[in-house]
């Protein structure tokens, strides 16, 4: 584990179930250090929770941000002790996108002698900001993101990148970009629409920038599932981690990993892929710890599983 998340759990209060002790755990004071935009805690064993913390910004996205979330995802990936992630924002909204003061000088005055050098520092900024979101799909560990207010441009690239969504009544998304001049770079075009299912919706959101409320969130498929406010939100949200924590992690991880392989390939590549995947994995201790568990209906949060 490395040393800014073991301090971060250690620093926080260990709760265990049930889900509404842990939701009080987890209204973060500040950025945890050395971070400077996010809290990380622990609200309940094997979950790990980042909050994006700005609230004074609008949750805004500053050139910290973009590699915070790298270092804290790779980390949380590399992390035997946490099995599932619940990612949140501080405050009231959820987040206003890219920090439109702190990120224009970046992005447009790339460094380079001529076009052709400052097109290659441009596509590697790009590249470089299109991982901060990737690395939430990349983390084998599930990640169940809760959204309150708005979530502008790059919010709903982070939340597609999410595996579970849920959102307040009062939540609403903006795929603001094309109302700020650019084409969306860092995922929502690519991730969207098997998000939403629907290409036209997709297309209409992504070039009128119109505002979606949490209740057509819902009916499209964006989000599993609306509360009505921030704290029960928060609870709903531990409750789904803490489930997903208490179940093997092979075979939690195994599922991530080949449900977004199967997105972005045909059935037959994906059943491939599964084959070989299961083909070690199939050679777990856990698999007959969870049979056995079913056979005596017994709790899987009584079952230990080791880390993997
Ligand atoms: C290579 C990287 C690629 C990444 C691309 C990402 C693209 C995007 O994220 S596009 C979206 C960019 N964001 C916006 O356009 C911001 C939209 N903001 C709003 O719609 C509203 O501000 C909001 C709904 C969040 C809040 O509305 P409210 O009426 O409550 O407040 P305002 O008076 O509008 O704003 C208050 C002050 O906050 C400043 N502010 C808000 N958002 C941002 C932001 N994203 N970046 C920087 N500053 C922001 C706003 O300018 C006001 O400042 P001041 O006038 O100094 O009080």
């Amino acid at each position: 584990m490395s040393s800014i998340i073991r301090c971060a759990l250690f620093g926080s209060r260990r709760l265990h179930h049930p889900a509404l002790n842990a939701v009080r755990a987890m209204s973060a004071s500040g950025p945890t250090p050395p971070f400077t935009t996010l809290s990380i805690s622990q609200p309940a064993t094997h979950v790990t929770h980042v909050e994006l913390h700005r609230p004074q910004k609008y949750n805004s996205m500053n050139k910290v941000f973009w590699s915070e979330m790298v270092e804290c995802f790779n980390q949380i990936a590399e992390d035997p002790e946490c099995r599932a992630v619940v990612f949140s924002a501080a405050g009231k909204i959820f987040t206003s996108g890219v920090d439109i003061m702190d990120m224009a000088g970046e992005i447009l005055s790339p460094d380079g002698d001529d076009t052709a050098r400052k097109s290659w520092q441009t596509r590697h900024i790009i590249i470089k900001h299109q991982k901060t979101f990737s690395v939430i799909e990349k983390c084998p560990k599930p990640v169940v993101v809760a959204v309150q207010g708005p979530c502008i441009g790059a919010g709903v690239d982070l939340i597609t990148a999410c595996d579970i969504r849920l959102c307040t009544k009062d939540a609403w998304f903006q795929v603001k970009e094309v109302d700020v001049g650019l084409a969306a770079d860092v995922g929502t075009l690519q991730r969207l629409p098997s998000a939403i299912g629907s290409r036209s919706l997709v297309n209409e959101l992504a070039l009128t920038a119109r505002k979606m409320f949490s209740d057509e969130a819902m009916s499209c498929g964006l989000v599993s599932r609306v509360l009505p406010d921030k704290e029960t939100m928060l609870t709903a949200a531990m409750e789904i981690a803490v489930e997903i924590a208490a179940r093997s992690p092979v075979a939690v991880q195994g599922t991530k990993i080949n449900l977004v392989y199967s997105r972005d390939h045909s059935v037959s590549e994906s059943l491939d892929y599964m084959a070989t995947w299961n083909m070690s994995m199939l050679q777990t201790n856990d698999l007959m710890k969870s049979a056995q568990a079913a056979m005596e209906k017994k709790n899987l949060k009584d079952v230990p599983f080791s880390n993997l």
